[in-house]
């Protein structure tokens, strides 16, 4: 069953939502959302597969997650370097990337070179707020991250698409698919297009918030801040199939 989805206007107001009457600190959402990020790496590349963990942070609280998955991942023993050419100077940006040098991870200006020795690469370059023509310092990664054999796990939205309609017709990120792909609080309208392996994380929402939003909260199991979601991109899949066996005719 595909979970119903949040489109990018209701994924901000459900944010503002859960700082108000929710009574979250941003603060709060991100660890979690971060917490969320760092578990559904250790799912799909367990420090077994290789533990040089490359993560590429946007100039947003997309790239904020990622700080945190990191802080995360290294405690569980693998060695994250990141990517974080435009940092932001607000103190919550000031103490994650201090919590990370705390721990001596390194922070790189060389996003290629660093992909030459990585085993996975985290995306949290753009979550819903994208929008446009991907520009400077991200269009290296992201050009990068299209034809990478390195797995990458995309945090939110693979970075460069459009919440609603997927990946861009041409230009940096067309032929950007990542592997994984983990959507926080509830899937976007982007995972028709998304036909990898599909986490929903971010295990705070209220029953309340979720009829308001007329949201699915996902089966999580146990103590696990991730669930796993199949079906969706379904529809991508059957479309890929059936154009391969038209192709093959
Ligand atoms: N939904 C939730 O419950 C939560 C959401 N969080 C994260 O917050 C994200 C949204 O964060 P933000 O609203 O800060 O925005 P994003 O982090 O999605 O990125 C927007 C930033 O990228 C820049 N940008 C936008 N389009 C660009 C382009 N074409 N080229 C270059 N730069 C561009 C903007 O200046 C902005 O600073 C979500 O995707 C999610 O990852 C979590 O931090 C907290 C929990
Ligand atoms: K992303």
């Amino acid at each position: 069953m595909a979970l119903r989805t949040l489109n990018a206007k209701n994924a901000g107001a459900l944010d503002k939502d859960l700082m108000s009457i929710g009574a979250f600190s941003l603060d709060q959402l991100m660890e979690l959302a971060g917490l969320s990020v760092s578990q559904a790496v250790y799912r799909v590349h367990p420090p077994s597969k290789g533990r040089k963990i490359l993560v590429a942070c946007g100039p947003g609280n997309n790239g904020g997650d990622g700080l945190v998955a990191a802080r995360h991942l290294w405690h569980y023993g693998y060695q994250p370097t990141i990517f974080y050419p435009k940092q932001s100077k607000s103190d919550l940006y000031e103490r994650l990337a201090t919590q990370l040098k705390n721990l001596d991870v390194p922070f790189t200006e060389d996003f290629n070179g660093s992909l030459k020795t990585t085993d996975h690469v985290v995306d949290a370059i753009f979550g819903f707020s994208f929008s446009g023509e991907v520009r400077d310092p991200f269009k290296d990664p992201i050009i990068a991250m299209e034809t990478t054999k390195v797995p990458v796990l995309s945090v939110d939205a693979p970075s460069s698409w459009s919440i609603e309609d997927g990946p861009p017709a041409s230009g940096p990120g067309a032929k950007f698919h990542p592997a994984t792909l983990i959507s926080l609080t509830a899937p976007k309208p982007l995972v028709k297009h998304f036909t990898g392996t599909h986490f929903v994380g971010g295990r705070f929402i209220p029953q309340s918030v979720a009829e308001k939003y007329d949201l699915d909260i996902p089966d999580y199991q146990g103590v696990d801040q991730i669930a796993e979601i199949g079906g969706t991109g379904t529809e991508a899949k059957k479309e890929k199939v059936v154009g391969l066996a038209e192709r093959q005719g």
